[in-house]
């Protein structure tokens, strides 16, 4: 599993490496790595290192000594580099370097001389020391450079973003790519942070072993999915594989239940189960023979199109006291039937306009806000969620919080969301803990859609997550 952390834990890891190791040996291993991705992006873009032009735009602190190394190995190498300050005083022994390795300093007064002028910019005005917001000189700098179209490296973070929350409450750098030191940052990974950080490196400063073990996000990876994933056992038979139910789709919504079950029916459980208006039960039944009625089930999926009797289908699957999977139009039930000690297993998967619902928010908030108003949700209802999004997160009330990363834009497509819904229900039916199930669900959803690249609708999704689950299962087999 990949993880974030927040500033002060990284601050503390890495005072026990400073109070360990030589003066500046931190700093190096930024800085090379640092050095490392710059030449690399250079030469895949114009074929050598050698007189590329970089400009490294830098600030008072340490984010700034850590661009002006780089930059020295850089000239050292065969780039021309040029610093622009930002601040009266710079690093000094990385701007020596610089200067020893033959940079030179850009007039601040003459943008021809830096903005018209560089290939590829460092932003190193601030990066975990930083507050959010950037000051004038450098919101005015970074859009000139804007204006002249240089892309934009972050060094440890794009400067003006708030680390730890992944909110990007004024102007802030929009970078390219970023190159980010030692663990991810909430910001690299959560929006709409992650998406000014463009692609993301992680350089390795040795820190992990002096990081605490409690991230404050997590990120699943394929082989953390592939390892929790039930695969059925000689013993098994459909009911131990666990019976997935369906309250789902109306008559204003019949498509909406025929994906969520489509979601639940991948095969990753041993049955579904299908509850709900005749002519969606008909619908369902002609395209997949195997749905069955109602009975007995470990997990229920409820709400996707379920319009007026959400509520209902919502009541009758919580009153069988299994994990409930509560997407669409069940979701703003949560109000009255969740209140704190209500006892139900439950995860709610609203995407950003439903969860503004729910909380009495505007959907902008909850977009600028995602994390803030997921834990808000998760407090107020004593329920996991599951936020839909580019960057779907995944809080429980026991205080975990993940964030996938798999996925592209083509998901936002009509039902995709119920897939998913039905999917999740599926992974919680087959025994595991329904937060687990709602992450790996996300994780699955979205390499499904990168298997199938776009376009696609939501009908091609199941078939996908079917094979990007058995690719899985056959690499914990290997
Ligand atoms: N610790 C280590 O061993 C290692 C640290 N490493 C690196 O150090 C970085 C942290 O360095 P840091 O602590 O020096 O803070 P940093 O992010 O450079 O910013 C602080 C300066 O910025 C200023 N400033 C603040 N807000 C601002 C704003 N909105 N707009 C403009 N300016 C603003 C503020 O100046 P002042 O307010 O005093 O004018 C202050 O001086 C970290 O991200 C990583 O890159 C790596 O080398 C690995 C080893
Ligand atoms: N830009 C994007 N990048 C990646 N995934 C996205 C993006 N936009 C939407 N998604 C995903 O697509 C799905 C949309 O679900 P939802 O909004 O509930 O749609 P519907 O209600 O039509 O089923 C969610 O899983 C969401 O995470
Ligand atoms: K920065």
């Amino acid at each position: 599993m990949v993880s974030a952390h927040r500033v002060a834990d990284v601050r503390a890891a890495e005072d026990v490496l400073l109070r360990r190791g030589p003066d500046g040996a931190l700093m190096a291993r930024a800085a090379t790595g640092l050095a490392v991705v710059v030449a690399d992006r250079i030469t895949r873009a114009r074929g050598r290192l050698a007189g590329a032009r970089v400009l490294l735009v830098v600030g008072a602190g340490n984010n700034g000594g850590d661009a002006l190394f780089a930059g020295a190995w850089l000239a050292r190498r065969g780039a021309a580099v040029r610093w622009l300050a930002l601040s009266e005083h710079v690093h000094t022994d990385g701007l020596a370097a610089l200067q020893a390795a033959g940079g030179r300093a850009a007039d601040p007064e003459e943008p021809t001389g830096w903005a018209g002028w560089a290939d590829v910019a460092l932003d190193a005005v601030v990066g975990i020391g930083g507050r959010p917001g950037l000051r004038s000189e450098a919101a005015v700098t970074f859009a000139t450079l804007a204006a002249h179209g240089v892309p934009v490296i972050a060094v440890d973070l794009p400067s003006g973003v708030d680390p730890d929350t992944g909110e990007t409450p004024d102007l802030h750098v929009r970078a390219e790519a970023t190159v980010t030191f030692g663990t991810h940052k909430v910001a690299t990974l959560v929006d709409p942070a992650a998406r000014a950080c463009g692609e993301v490196h992680l350089v390795d400063i040795g820190l992990d072993e002096t990081l605490p073990e409690d991230a404050e996000i997590g990120v699943w990876e394929a082989a953390d999915v592939a390892a929790a994933l039930r695969v059925p056992s000689a013993g098994d038979h459909k009911y131990t594989r666990g019976v997935v139910g369906v309250r789902a789709g109306s008559a204003q919504y019949p498509g909406a239940g025929v994906l969520c079950v489509a979601g639940a029916a991948v095969g990753l459980a041993g049955m579904v189960r299908y509850v709900g208006d005749d002519a969606v039960t008909a619908e369902v039944r002609r395209r997949f023979p195997e749905v069955v009625g109602a009975g007995r089930v470990q997990a229920w999926a409820v709400g996707s199109g379920g319009g007026d009797g959400a509520r209902a289908a919502l009541q009758a699957a919580l009153a069988d006291g299994v994990p409930v999977v509560v997407d669409a139009d069940a979701v703003i039930h949560a109000r009255d039937l969740f209140a704190p000690g209500h006892g139900h297993d439950v995860v709610l998967t609203p995407h950003a306009g439903e969860l503004a619902v729910l909380l009495d928010a505007d959907r902008a908030d909850v977009e600028a806000r995602p994390l803030h108003h997921a834990r808000a949700a998760v407090a107020r209802h004593e329920v996991t969620v599951l936020l839909k999004g580019a960057r779907t997160l995944v809080v429980t009330p026991q205080g975990r919080s993940w964030v996938n990363t798999t996925g592209n834009p083509w998901l936002g497509t009509a039902g995709s969301g119920d897939v998913l819904a039905g999917l999740v229900a599926a992974l919680a039916a087959t025994g595991l803990p329904l937060p687990d199930a709602a992450a790996m669900g996300a994780w699955l959803h979205g390499r499904a859609a990168e298997e199938l690249g776009g376009p696609f609708t939501a009908g091609d999704l199941p078939h996908a997550i079917r094979e990007v689950s058995r690719a899985l299962m056959a690499r914990v087999g290997e």
